[in-house]
């Protein structure tokens, strides 16, 4: 199945209302002024996979994921969260979808005036009501879900290595056992070690957690080594979207010289030994 091919059968499965969708955003157009930047978008992520979300520089996967957390307005189109249509959804039904979501933003986005114990513990504050110490004990089980020493709980996040910080903004963002995260180029930044343990991680939690991980990367390494499925963004639209295989074997060009360019070459043989 080309990736064209794969495009269409997903859209078509969201009408026929496969269960195994968690997410679709259906027709998304997000203009701002003249500056059309996705255009009838249409998108599905499936329960526990990891999709990768790749594009040129400014494409518009960033107001993608805004849109779909509603930070962002669109012009016209449905999101759909496990079966919600969030335009529909009352206030109380969109903060329990809300709870569901963890938000990896670019850069890690803690609070720098808080500890890693703290930072991890603002989902908690915002939407339950728990005891001081409840909180301490979850947020630490968090911190060292992600891999961190129990150390690092008192620590500002002017004191972490970067690697470090993406662990901690992984831990806020799983801080409410959420069951879809988006990580907005969770790997830029990170050595290529640290970007493979991060990856690592990261499938684990999918294989534990049962998460469903959605995932924007600039990071080849990370397409190759865990997405389940990629999705790629061209012309305001999900221009290609399959397997590593079907990005391979497309021959759209930004698709042929992003997966198969220098680069890219040189991990297919790495991948491959
Ligand atoms: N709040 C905003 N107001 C006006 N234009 C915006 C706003 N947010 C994003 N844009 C525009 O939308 C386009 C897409 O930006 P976006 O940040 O989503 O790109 P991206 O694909 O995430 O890029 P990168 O890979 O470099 O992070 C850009 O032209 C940007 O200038």
């Amino acid at each position: 199945m080309t990736g064209q091919q794969a495009t269409q059968a997903t859209s078509g499965a969201v009408q026929r209302g496969d269960d195994d969708i968690v997410l679709s955003a259906h027709n998304v157009t997000v203009a701002f002024g003249d500056n059309v930047v996705l255009d009838n978008l249409s998108l599905d992520i499936r329960r526990g996979e990891i999709l990768g979300f790749v594009g040129a520089s400014g494409a518009g996967k960033s107001v993608l994921l805004r849109a779909i957390l509603g930070l962002t307005r669109r012009r016209s189109g449905t999101i759909r969260i496990f079966g919600v249509d969030v335009d529909k959804a009352s206030e109380l039904e969109r903060m329990r979808l809300d709870m569901r979501l963890g938000v990896l933003f670019q850069h890690g986005a803690l609070f720098s005036a808080l500890t890693v114990l703290e930072n991890v513990q603002v989902p908690m504050r915002e939407y339950l009501d728990l005891p001081k110490r409840l909180m301490d004990e979850l947020a630490l089980l968090k911190i060292e879900l992600v891999g961190l020493p129990r150390d690092a709980a008192q620590k500002f996040p002017s004191e972490l290595s970067g690697g470090m910080i993406k662990r901690a903004a992984l831990a806020r963002a799983l801080s409410l056992d959420p069951d879809i995260v988006f990580l907005d180029e969770p790997t830029s930044g990170l050595d290529p070690i640290g970007a493979a343990e991060f990856d690592e991680l990261v499938s684990k939690l999918r294989d534990t957690m049962g998460l469903t991980v959605y995932m924007v990367t600039h990071d080849l390494d990370s397409l190759f080594a865990v997405c389940d499925r990629i999705a790629v963004l061209g012309k305001k639209k999900v221009l290609v979207e399959g397997t590593i295989e079907d990005m391979l074997a497309s021959e759209e060009p930004w698709v042929k010289s992003y997966f198969r360019g220098k680069r890219a070459r040189q991990l297919d043989l790495t991948a491959r030994g």
